[in-house]
C-alpha cells in the first residue's frame, strides 16, 4: 500500500479544496468515493442530437476526476436484441412488436444499470433518446423510488438544421444499422426515424415534471436551462457541460526542451535547458510557424525550462503555476538512483502504486489531476492552444484525452523534443506524435515487470528519443470526439 505523505505547499492545499480535504480521511493510498450516492445521469433528446457524445465525453471527465462512471446506451441494447436493422418502420411510435423489443431493452439497461451501481460504480450514464414523459416516470420508479439513487436528467434541444446534419453525416451514416445501405439511403432512412421520434416528443417540461432535476442544453450550448440540481456531482456536472463546446481544433502537447537537470537524470527542480534543449526551442518555434495555426495561444508552467522552450514563438503567451511538473517534495532534485538508495521504501511504494503513492511534503498524481482541473476546464473553453508543461503533467492531460485509467496515467509515454497533436474526431482523438530531429536523454521509467524489477536502477542518461523527425499517426479509440448523435 502506497504512504501518504505530508502535504508541501499551502498554494496546494487552497487548490486541492474539498477533494483533498476528503482523500485526507481516506488517506490509505486509495482512490477515495467522492460520490455519497450513485447517480444516474439520464439523457433525453431526439436522435442526431450529440447525446453519445455528451454522454462519453462526461464519463471520461468523471472518470479522470476520480468518479467511477459508465455510460449505457440503449442503441447497444436494441442491436443486440434484434439482429438486424430492420428500417425506420422499426421506430414508428405504432409497431407494436418494435415498441415492445424497445421497452424490454430499456429494462434491461436499467437492470444493469443498477447492477452496476450495486457493485461500486458511482455514476451511470443512461445514453438514450428517454424522450416520452412515460419513460421518464419509469426510470424514476427503479432509479429513485426502488433503488434510492440520485436522477439527473440532461436534455439536448438542437433546431439548428446544419448541426443536425453535420450529425448525421458524422456519425450515423457510418452507424452499424446502416452497414448494407448506401450514404443517401441512410441519410433518408435516417431522417425517417427522426420524424417517428417526433410524433411522440415530449421535451422535459417545468410545470408537468416539476419534480424532476434537470437540466436542457439548447444548441450545443448556446443556452443552458437548470432546474433543481442538486448537490455537489451535479453542479460539477452542469459545470462541465456548459463549459464543453464543438467547434473544431487542435492541441498541441510538448514537453519543455532537455534540461539541464534531465541531463544529469535529476528530477523537479528549476533548471534551464540544455544546448540540445535551446535547440530543440528553436525548432518548436519554427514548426509552430509553419504551421500558421489561427488564434494560437500558447500555455506554460511558471517554471524556467517551460518558459525558455517558447521564447521564441511567435503567439500570446499564459503562465499556470498548476502546470508545474509534480513536486517531488523531500526527492526534489535527487537522482532515481538516490532516491532509491536514500529513501528504499519510498522508492518501492512509488512503484507500488505510482498513481495514488505522495512524495513525503510532495505531490502525488492524483494530487496533480486535482491541480489541473481548472487547466482542463479552461481547455475545454478555448480554441488551439500549444501547452508545454512537463512529464507527470502531461501524463495527465493525455489521460484526460485518451480515456486512460489510474494505472496506466503514470506511465503514459511523453518524451522530450516530441510534439503531441490531438485532434477531435467523430469517435475518438486523432494523436499524432511529431519528433523533432534533435537528440534529448530518455527521462521515462518503466512500470516494473515484478518484484524483483522494483530494484532495478534506472540510467536516465542513456537512450534518447529517434532524431528522425518522422510522423507516428495513432488512432485514439476513447478520446476527445466531435459532438454526434446516439443511435437508440
Ligand atoms: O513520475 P515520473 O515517472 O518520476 O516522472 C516525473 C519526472 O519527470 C521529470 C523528468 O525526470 O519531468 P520534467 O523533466 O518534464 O520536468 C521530473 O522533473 C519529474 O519528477
Amino acid at each position: 500500500m502506497a504512504t501518504s505523505g505530508e502535504k508541501g505547499s499551502s498554494d496546494n492545499m487552497i487548490s486541492l479544496g474539498w477533494k483533498f480535504l476528503n482523500k485526507e480521511t481516506f488517506g490509505n493510498g486509495e482512490r477515495a468515493n467522492y460520490v455519497n450516492s450513485p447517480h444516474v445521469i439520464a439523457m433525453v433528446g431526439l436522435p442526431a442530437r450529440g447525446k453519445t457524445y455528451i454522454s462519453k465525453k462526461l464519463s471520461r471527465y468523471l472518470n479522470w476526476i476520480g468518479i467511477n462512471t459508465k455510460v449505457f446506451n440503449l442503441g447497444e441494447y436494441r442491436r443486440h436484441a434484434t439482429d438486424a436493422y430492420r428500417s425506420h418502420e422499426f421506430f414508428r411510435p405504432d409497431n407494436e412488436e418494435a415498441m415492445a423489443i424497445r421497452q424490454h431493452c430499456a429494462e434491461l439497461a436499467l437492470e444493469d444499470v443498477c447492477n452496476w451501481l450495486e457493485n461500486g460504480g458511482e455514476v451511470a450514464v443512461f445514453d438514450a433518446t428517454n424522450s416520452t414523459r412515460e419513460r421518464r416516470r419509469m426510470i424514476r420508479e427503479i432509479v429513485v423510488k426502488k433503488m434510492g439513487y440520485k436522477l439527473f436528467f440532461v436534455e439536448s434541444i438542437c433546431d439548428d438544421p446544419s448541426i443536425i446534419e453535420q450529425n448525421i453525416m458524422e456519425v450515423k451514416v457510418s452507424s452499424p444499422d446502416y452497414r448494407n445501405m448506401n450514404m443517401d439511403e441512410a441519410l433518408s432512412d435516417f431522417r425517417l426515424r427522426i420524424e417517428h421520434y417526433q410524433e411522440r416528443y415530449e421535451p422535459l417540461s417545468e410545470e408537468l415534471e416539476k419534480d424532476l432535476s434537470y437540466m436542457k442544453i439548447y444548441n450545443t450550448g448556446e443556452k443552458v436551462v437548470v432546474h433543481k440540481h442538486e448537490g455537489h456531482i451535479q453542479s460539477r456536472i452542469v459545470y462541465y457541460l456548459m463549459n464543453i463546446h464543438i467547434t473544431p481544433r487542435t492541441i498541441y502537447l510538448t514537453r519543455h526542451g532537455e534540461s539541464e537537470h534531465n541531463l544529469q537524470g535529476l528530477i523537479g527542480g528549476d533548471s534551464n535547458l540544455s544546448d540540445r534543449g535551446r535547440r530543440y526551442a528553436q525548432a518548436l518555434a519554427k514548426y509552430i510557424d509553419e504551421q500558421q495555426i489561427e488564434g494560437l495561444r500558447v500555455w506554460t508552467s511558471w517554471l524556467k525550462r517551460t518558459i525558455q522552450t517558447v521564447a521564441d514563438v511567435n503567439a500570446p503567451q499564459e503562465r499556470w503555476k498548476a502546470l508545474n511538473e509534480i513536486d517531488a517534495g523531500i526527492c526534489e532534485e535527487m537522482t532515481y538512483e538516490d532516491i532509491q538508495q536514500r529513501f528504499p521504501e519510498e522508492f518501492r511504494a512509488r512503484d507500488q502504486n505510482k498513481f495514488a503513492y505522495r512524495y513525503p511534503r510532495g505531490e502525488s498524481y492524483e494530487d496533480l489531476v486535482v491541480r489541473l482541473e481548472p487547466v482542463m476546464m479552461e481547455l475545454e473553453r478555448q480554441g488551439n492552444v500549444l501547452v508545454v508543461s512537463h512529464q507527470a503533467v502531461l501524463r495527465c492531460v493525455l489521460a484526460y484525452f485518451l480515456d486512460k485509467t489510474a494505472d496506466e496515467l503514470p506511465y503514459l509515454k511523453v518524451p522530450l523534443h516530441t510534439i503531441i497533436k490531438l485532434t477531435p474526431v467523430a469517435y475518438g482523438c486523432k494523436v499524432e506524435h511529431i519528433m523533432l530531429p534533435i537528440h534529448a536523454v530518455d527521462t521515462h521509467r518503466a512500470k516494473p515487470e515484478n518484484e524483483l524489477d522494483l530494484d532495478d536502477s534506472f540510467d536516465s542518461t542513456a537512450g534518447g528519443s529517434p532524431p528522425n523527425g518522422k510522423q507516428i499517426i495513432l488512432n485514439g479509440s476513447n478520446g476527445e470526439c466531435r459532438f454526434f448523435p446516439n443511435s437508440s
